[in-house]
């Protein structure tokens, strides 16, 4: 009891915690030390590259021009705009120096844009959401213009609220009070949602706020093409996830198995998988049910042992491949498995929609729970086939695929080979 009660919070804790840290550190810390560790490498060796100073200082032009048009072939407006927007202050303070109150404006509206774009979605650059996002970008000019104007006309009213209630800012720097709650806001966002767009639209945030805040650190060609290359990054893996993961289980889809296939040597193994009767449990409990189970058997298939790798071929039906692997090795990594879909009390988080099946066959699938806390279960068919001489991939999966359907008729929920 105590053991099974330990196993359920162990299963709790590493849902819950584990996988959103593991999310986070994938999409937000990874990506925020790498950067940091890049800035760190390009401050200590600040000496070496100093000869380049003049190629650097064009860079920017080139690398953040290309991840603006490259953004904008992958629709990530937002980044495009931001480019630009980077782009112009780089032209206009090489050529001409801002003054204190100018650069206050710019700092404030910068970080304004970067927050706001950070919660809006990516559009089309020729379409009427272009509009609303000139609108945007004009709004945090004037409430950053607004909010100055504000400071110099009650200027004692703000000098006593400082001195009384923010004595740890600087008096030059009071104006910049609105970018502590952005900055805030800004960090929760990210950690709750964490992906690598907004990321980078984190780092461009925190690099902006660096160049003002200490202006001497990194010249701001550097920090520019840091961001570039950060945007370029972004768009890159954004794009590879696109193409090879499946998006709504998460796993690697049909096309990344067919990427596989090509370099698997003569000895491997294919299993095909299949939830049993999915349709019914479609028509039971809706497709949003289905959905959601699909992605939780898709998690177990991923914990597989002995190699093997996971994919979603297509619907309800998943592929694992072990390559080096004997069909008669990966047998029993496949039974456990098995196990574990059917072992798995998947809690339904809506409520339990009526279909077509009778009532007796609802029952059969539902456990007994809370009326708003169902719990049900799956279970799943899996055919397994090793590679043969001078037989392709798909040869192979078609003997999984023949190897599955024995495992259907012999009553379902086993492994067949
Ligand atoms: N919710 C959801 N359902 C899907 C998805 N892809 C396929 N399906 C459903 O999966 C069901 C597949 O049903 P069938 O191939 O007839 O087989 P089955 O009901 O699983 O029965 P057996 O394979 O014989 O055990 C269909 O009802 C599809 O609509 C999906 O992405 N989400």
């Amino acid at each position: 009891m105590s053991a099974s009660i330990l196993t359920l919070a162990i299963a709790f804790f590493w849902r819950t915690f584990l996988s959103s840290f593991y999310h986070s550190c994938r999409y937000l810390v990874m990506p925020i030390l790498l950067t940091a560790v890049l800035l760190g490498l390009i401050e200590h060796f600040q000496n070496q590259w100093l000869n380049w100073q003049q190629t650097i200082e064009q860079m920017p032009y080139w690398l953040l021009g290309c991840a603006t048009i490259i953004a904008l072939q992958f629709n990530r407006s937002r980044l495009s705009y931001i480019g630009v927007l980077l782009l112009s202050f780089y032209a206009l303070s090489q050529n001409s120096g801002f003054d204190p109150k100018e650069n206050e404006l710019i700092l404030i509206s910068g970080g304004l844009i970067i927050a706001v774009f950070s919660f809006i979605k990516d559009r089309g650059l020729i379409s009427v959401h272009s509009l609303l996002r000139l609108g945007v970008i004009l709004g945090c000019f004037l409430t950053a213009y607004l909010w100055i104007l504000v400071l110099s006309h009650f200027s004692q009213q703000m000098l006593s609220l400082h001195q009384n209630y923010l004595p740890f800012l600087s008096a030059s720097h009071f104006s910049r009070l609105p970018l502590y709650p952005i900055g805030l806001i800004l960090l929760i966002k990210l950690s709750l949602q964490s992906s690598l767009l907004q990321t980078s639209l984190g780092v461009t945030f925190l690099l902006w706020v660096l160049h003002f805040s200490a202006p001497n650190w990194l010249p701001l060609a550097v920090q520019l093409n840091v961001i570039a290359l950060f945007f370029l990054a972004t768009v890159i893996i954004d794009s590879y996830f696109l193409a090879y993961r499946d998006e709504l289980t998460g796993l690697p889809s049909r096309r990344a198995l067919f990427n596989l296939s090509l370099s698997l040597g003569r000895k491997y193994s294919v299993a095909m998988v299949d939830i049993d009767h999915f349709k019914k449990f479609n028509d039971t409990y809706g497709h949003d049910v289905g959905d959601q189970v699909l992605k939780l058997v898709a998690a177990k298939l991923a914990q597989v042992t002995g190699g093997g790798k996971a994919f979603r071929y297509g619907g309800e039906e998943f592929t694992i491949v072990f390559p080096r692997k004997e069909v008669k090795r990966v047998f029993p990594h496949l039974d456990d498995v098995r196990e574990s879909v059917e072992e798995y009390e998947i809690v339904l988080r809506e409520e339990k929609r009526k279909g077509k099946e009778d009532k007796q066959a609802s029952k059969k699938r539902t456990k007994k729970a809370p009326a708003k806390q169902r719990t049900v279960s799956v279970t799943v068919s899996i055919g397994c086939a090793q590679h043969q001489a001078d037989q392709s991939f798909e040869q192979c999966m078609k003997e999984a695929d023949k190897a599955l359907y024995k495992a259907k008729e012999r009553g379902r929920n086993q492994v067949c080979s």
